[in-house]
């Protein structure tokens, strides 16, 4: 049994994660939100689950530091400030940053990574996402989680062949180029398309997230699978074997 602290307790994430914690026979020991001590939960913890907001992360970091214990972090719409951060503190401790914890998601980013490897850049890749309406940041983590396979497939570097946000006069589509579209709407807990259109045919590989607590399941997988691991920067792909 592992006692796990939660890192934005009160939201629909760390709700969720609660559940899990519970059913899969740990002990969820406590959780934290905006202006409160996660110093002080993590000295009480075996691992930390964040599922809060970009501005927590460095305090979530050195207090995970502090107490020497693995850190999950969930959260999404981070920079590059961000990925560095947590490269530095992986030196230290176990972080397993991901956009998405769930089996399904993470399956289907080893599938787009095989598509892309194998088709070459006349096949144009779209990545489409859909949210609930409180979500506030895009393209979701999960779209640049597969962003990255694609263009790790594809042997190219995603932050310079991303095309986002298109709007107005764009010209031509740039060959090569990966695009982003995100809608925003009602409950919808998360779905993801990657489009790859080629001469007169398309694939579309598509994962429908039906209940959050996919997430929340996978993310204590995670957190039992860091605890004890060296100092490191890990996937979820580590964890899940895909
Ligand atoms: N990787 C994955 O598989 C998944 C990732 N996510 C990501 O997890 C994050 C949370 O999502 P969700 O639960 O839906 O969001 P919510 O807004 O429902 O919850 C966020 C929680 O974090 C708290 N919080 C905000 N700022 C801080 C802070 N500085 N320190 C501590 N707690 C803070 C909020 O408190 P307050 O209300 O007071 O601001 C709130 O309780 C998002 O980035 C989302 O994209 C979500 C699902 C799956
Ligand atoms: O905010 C959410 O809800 C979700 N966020 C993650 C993301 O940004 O991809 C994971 C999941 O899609 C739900």
């Amino acid at each position: 049994m592992a006692r796990i602290g939660i890192i934005g307790s009160e939201g629909r994430m760390g709700q969720a994660l609660a559940r899990a914690i519970e059913q899969a026979g740990h002990q969820c020991v406590g959780g934290v939100d905006r202006g409160e001590d996660v110093a002080k939960l993590a000295d009480g913890s075996d691992a930390l689950v964040d599922f809060s907001a970009p501005a927590a992360l460095k305090d979530n970091l050195h207090a995970a530091i502090g107490a020497g214990i693995p850190i999950l972090i969930g959260t999404t719409g981070l920079e590059t400030t961000h990925h560095e951060a947590i490269d530095n503190t992986a030196r230290a401790i176990p972080v397993l940053q991901t956009g998405n914890t769930s089996l399904g998601v993470n399956m289907l980013a080893a599938l787009v990574r095989q598509a892309a490897s194998k088709l070459g850049p006349d096949w144009d890749i779209e990545i489409v996402e859909m949210h609930h309406r409180m979500k506030v940041d895009a393209p979701s983590g999960t779209a640049l989680l597969l962003g990255e396979a694609a263009a790790e497939g594809r042997g190219i570097d995603l932050a310079a062949n991303s095309e986002r946000g298109r709007d107005g006069h764009t010209g031509e589509r740039v060959e090569g180029a990966i695009g982003f579209a995100a809608l925003r709407g009602g409950t919808v807990a998360g779905d993801h398309s990657v489009i790859l259109a080629g001469e007169q045919e398309r694939i579309t590989l598509s994962h429908s997230a039906e209940d959050r607590m996919i997430f929340a399941r996978g993310a204590v997988k995670g957190a039992e699978w860091l605890i004890g691991k060296e100092a490191g920067r890990y996937l979820m792909f580590d964890v899940l074997g895909v």
